[in-house]
């Protein structure tokens, strides 16, 4: 696909099939699915090749990503869009609760509450966002998720409720 941003910049990505990804949720435990993209052994979702986003260190009850600010991410302001940075923030702390999830168990985010504290530009550098788990019960549970720049000032933090489910086998 080829997305046109004006008269002299142009943007190509490519991503893969994200079934793959859906059909592994009801076999493999949250911390094996995440560690194999961590790992490369299996694709990032389609959404992390829109925002193009980076690596991922994953352990149980917390999750780690990266994304270096780029032309594409911003708005009109000439900062990094805040939905690029909510998609982060969303993606680590669900990700954070997967972590702990076992094989044949979904999990799925009610609400984020974002805080934007600081605004990212190319100048911040890489941006990390990690994600946490800060309560886990039987059905819900809630996590956080923190953006730092390269410099590790704090930009961006939000949390998240999850609800937890049985996938149907
Ligand atoms: C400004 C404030 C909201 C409040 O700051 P305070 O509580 O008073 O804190 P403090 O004074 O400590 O400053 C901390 C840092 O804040 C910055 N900064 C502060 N004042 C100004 C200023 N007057 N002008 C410019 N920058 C200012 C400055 O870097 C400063 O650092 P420094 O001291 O230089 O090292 C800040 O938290 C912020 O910018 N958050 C991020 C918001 C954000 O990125 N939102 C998402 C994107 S919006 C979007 O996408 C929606 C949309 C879509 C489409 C179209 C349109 C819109």
């Amino acid at each position: 696909m080829t997305q046109t941003q004006d008269a002299t910049r142009t943007r190509t990505f490519g991503w893969t099939d994200p079934a793959e990804h859906a059909h592994l949720l009801g076999r493999r435990s949250g911390l094996e699915i995440l560690r194999a993209m961590a790992t490369g052994e299996l694709p990032p979702p389609p959404v992390m090749h829109l925002i193009d986003g980076e690596g991922m260190q994953v352990e149980e009850g917390s999750v780690t990503l990266t994304l270096q600010p780029r032309e594409f991410h911003y708005n009109p302001l000439g900062s990094v869009h805040g939905g690029i940075l909510s998609t982060l923030l969303d993606t680590a702390a669900a990700c954070s609760v997967h972590s702990t999830l076992p094989a044949g168990v979904g999990y799925t985010s009610m609400d984020l509450n974002v805080k934007f504290l600081r605004p990212a530009t190319i100048a911040s550098g890489k941006l990390t966002c990690t994600g946490t788990v800060l309560q886990r019960g039987r059905r819900t549970a809630l996590a956080e998720a923190r953006i730092t720049d390269a410099a590790g000032r704090l930009i961006a933090h939000a949390t998240s409720s999850c609800m937890i489910f049985d996938l149907p086998v």
